[in-house]
Formats: structure tokens, sequence, C-alpha cells
């Protein structure tokens, strides 16, 4: 079984100060950033760019960087992304022309291919890319926005994507992204996640430590 990771959202970090908000939380036991990006046009949001995750590099972040794209079309931002030192990216299927495509570019360009699935989008999506993926992130909100809800049903698509994966043989992670917080951390983790985004939980708290500590202490009550 794969480590668990906890990946904080900057979208809910205050963006005037956001080298230190990233290497607060990184020093407060983080294990990936995760970088939305929102174009106005997929989503009804506007977020950051390649610019930006550069910055983030130059500033001295070294660990991994997990862009999500909110895009479309998604191919050109791919390689801007990788020479702006993206470690993963992940796009939503329905917003390329060209899966298979995409989905090289990334890999081509070193990245780890992710495919984003929102809570209504059909998983037969995977059927002819399972095995070129890294990894696959479940929205269990709506994408466009931080400070969601977490939409229940989500567990038991979390549950197929599990079983999914469990079944191809192959070594993919299993992100979740909207709404997660302490208090429903290990449901999620017990329906099979591995790695979990949390924005507006972390970074709407004075001390990120003690929320990534609490999140961590609930990830250990699962049997696995
Ligand atoms: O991709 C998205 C939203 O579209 C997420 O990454 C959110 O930023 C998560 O925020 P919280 O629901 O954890 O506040
Ligand atoms: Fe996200």
């Amino acid at each position: 079984m794969k480590p668990y990771l906890i990946a904080p959202s900057i979208l809910s970090a205050n963006f005037a100060k956001l080298g230190e908000e990233v290497d607060s939380v990184l020093a407060a036991g983080a294990d990936i950033v995760h970088f939305d990006v929102m174009d106005n046009h997929y989503v009804p949001n506007l977020t950051v760019g390649p610019l930006v995750c550069e910055a983030l590099r130059k500033h001295g972040v070294t660990a991994d960087i997990d862009v999500h794209l909110m895009v479309q079309p998604v191919d050109d931002l791919i390689k801007q992304f990788a020479d702006a030192g993206a470690s993963y990216i992940s796009f939503h299927p329905e917003a390329s022309q060209h899966l298979d495509r995409s989905l090289q570019l990334i890999i081509d360009s070193g990245c780890k291919p992710g495919l984003v699935f929102n809570p209504a989008t059909p998983l037969h999506y995977l059927d002819d890319t399972l095995h070129k993926l890294h990894h696959i992130l479940l929205m269990s909100v709506n994408p466009g926005f931080g400070g969601q809800s977490f939409i229940p049903q989500s567990l038991t698509k979390l549950q197929k994507i599990r079983t999914l994966i469990d079944n191809s043989g192959f070594d993919i992670r299993l992100e979740i992204d909207g709404g997660v917080k302490v208090d429903n951390i290990r449901a999620i983790a017990e329906a099979g996640a591995d790695m979990f985004v949390a924005g507006s939980a972390i970074f709407n708290q004075p001390n990120y430590s003690q929320v990534i500590d609490e999140m961590r202490a609930e990830l250990a009550k699962v049997s696995r």
C-alpha cells in the first residue's frame, strides 16, 4: 500500500504571500503542493498559470507540485507547466480533444500524468488510459471553487475507482479533492483514497501543523 500523502491546495492560501504560505504548510508536514489552475472557461473562476509555478520553484520550493488543470483546451499548457517545474499534471478528460495525446504529452515532458473525474464524469474514460496513468483524481465537489462541502456520493465513486485500480494490476495513486476535512478524511481513506487535497481545511486555520497532525491521526486509524 502506498503511504498517504497530504496535498494542501494553494487556492485557499494568501496569494499576497504565496511563497511563505507554501513554505509554512510544507514545514507543517504537508507532502505535496496542490496547484489549481482555472481558466474562466472550463470552470467559472480564474486563478494562476505557469509563471506562478515557476516563481514557487525560484523561491526554493523543492517538494512535488501537483498541477490540477481545470482548463480547455489542455495541451498548450502541459509543456509550459512542465518547463515551470510541475511534478504531476492532471486534466479533465472531457476537456481534451485527444486524450491519449494529452497524456503522452505529459509523459514526454517528464511529468506524472493524471486524469480528473468530476462527480458526474463517467468512468469509461479509464477504459483505454489506465496503463498511462500515475494518478486518478476524483473531485468530491464540482470544480471551480474552494470551500465547498464534500458530496457524499463521492465515497461510492471512490470505491468503484479503487476496485478498478486494484483489478487492473497498475500502480496508480487515487487522489481526492474537495471538501476534505479532519472529520471525513478517515472515511475517505477507507473508501480507497491515498492522496488527500485539502485547501480551506488547512489554510483557513491559524495552525497548519495542528490540522495536518489531526488528519494524520485520523489516517492512522484506518486498517489496511
Ligand atoms: O480543485 C479544486 C476546486 O476546483 C480544489 O483543489 C479546491 O481548492 C479544494 O478546496 P477545499 O474544498 O479543500 O477547500
Ligand atoms: Fe484541485
